[in-house]
C-alpha cells in the first residue's frame, strides 16, 4: 500500500544532540493528522524534515511513494507537498485576488513553456477566484494584503498554500494568536478547504486537534508516543503521563 506521507526510522542530530529518534508514520491519502507534543518535542523539526527544509541524519520519507529525504524545498513542493510559512507567504502589497493568483501561477509557471503558460492565464484567474471564495475572502478582493485582519492574513495564507493544488498540505500552528471565534471559524475552514486533500498540523490548542484531526500524533523527545485516532489518543495512559494531563497541557486547553 502507497502512503500519502510515510516517514521510517526518521532521525535527526544537532551536533551530538538526537533530536529526531526514530520516527515512524504513515499517513493514508485524505487523513487529517495532528502532531501535538510539550515544547522543544521536536515537532517543527519534523516538519522540517519533511518539507526539505532539513535534511535528516537517517532514515527515510515518502510522498506517495516516492523518496523525497535529502531533495530542497522547492523540489518537493513540486512533488505535490505545500507548508504554509505562516504569513511570509503572503506578499503585503498585492491585493488578496493578486497573492492567490501569484500562488496559482507560481505553479503553472514550472509546468508549462512560455506560450502555453500565456494561453492559461485565463484559468489561472478563474483558480484564484475559487480559491478566493473558498477561503472567505471574496469581499476583500483588492484589498491589499497587508490592509488585512490577521485573521484574514491566515486565511489568505491557507488559500496559497493551496493554490498549487497540493495534495499534501502541512500547516504550522495554523489558529496562533487567534481569538476564540476566529479559532473556531478557522478550524471549519481548514476542514473545508483540505477536504480530499492530506493535512499534517502542529498544532497546541486541544479543541482544534480534537476537531479537525483523524488520527493524533503525540510526539514527545522525538519519538512518536502515540499515533492513534483522537478518542483512542485521549484514552491512552502513556499520553495522559506524558502530555495530556500535565500542567502545560492543561494551560493550554487540553481537558477540552
Ligand atoms: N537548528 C537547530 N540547531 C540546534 N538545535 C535545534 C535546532 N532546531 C531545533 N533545535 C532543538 O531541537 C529541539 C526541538 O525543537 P523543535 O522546534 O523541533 O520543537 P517543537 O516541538 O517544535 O517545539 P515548540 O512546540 O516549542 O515549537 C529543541 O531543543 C531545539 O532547541
Amino acid at each position: 500500500m502507497t502512503y500519502a506521507l510515510e516517514l521510517k526510522n526518521l532521525r535527526k542530530s544537532f551536533g551530538r544532540t538526537e533530536i529526531i529518534r526514530g520516527v515512524d508514520l504513515a499517513v493514508n491519502a485524505g487523513e487529517r493528522v495532528a502532531i501535538i507534543g510539550p515544547n522543544g518535542a521536536g515537532k517543527s523539526t519534523l516538519f522540517n524534515l519533511i518539507s526539505g527544509r532539513l535534511a535528516p541524519t537517517s532514515g527515510e520519507v515518502f510522498l506517495n511513494g516516492k523518496r523525497i529525504d535529502g531533495l530542497k524545498p522547492f523540489e518537493v513542493n513540486r512533488l505535490g507537498l505545500s507548508r504554509s510559512f505562516q504569513i511570509t507567504n503572503i506578499f503585503p502589497k498585492l491585493s488578496v485576488f493578486e497573492n492567490l493568483r501569484c500562488g496559482v501561477l507560481w505553479k503553472l509557471g514550472y509546468r508549462y513553456t512560455f506560450l502555453r503558460f500565456l494561453s492559461r492565464l485565463d484559468d489561472a484567474n478563474e483558480r484564484a477566484e475559487q480559491l478566493m471564495q473558498q477561503i472567505g475572502l471574496a469581499r476583500k478582493r483588492d484589498v491589499l494584503a497587508m490592509n488585512l485582519t490577521y485573521a484574514e492574513q491566515r486565511a489568505l495564507e491557507i488559500g496559497i498554500t493551496i493554490a498549487g493544488g497540493a495534495e499534501v498540505v502541512l500547516l504550522d500552528e495554523p489558529t496562533a494568536g487567534m481569538s476564540k471565534t476566529e479559532t473556531e471559524h478557522f478550524t471549519a475552514l481548514i476542514k473545508e478547504v483540505t477536504v480530499g486533500r492530506t493535512l499534517l498540523t502542529v498544532e497546541h490548542d486541544m479543541g482544534v486537534v480534537f476537531g479537525l484531526a483523524d488520527k493524533i500524533a503525540v510526539v514527545v523527545y522525538g519519538e512518536v508516543l502515540a499515533y492513534d485516532t483522537p478518542e483512542a489518543v485521549r484514552g491512552n495512559a502513556r499520553v495522559q503521563e506524558a502530555y495530556l494531563g500535565s500542567p502545560v497541557a492543561d494551560a493550554q486547553g487540553a481537558g477540552h
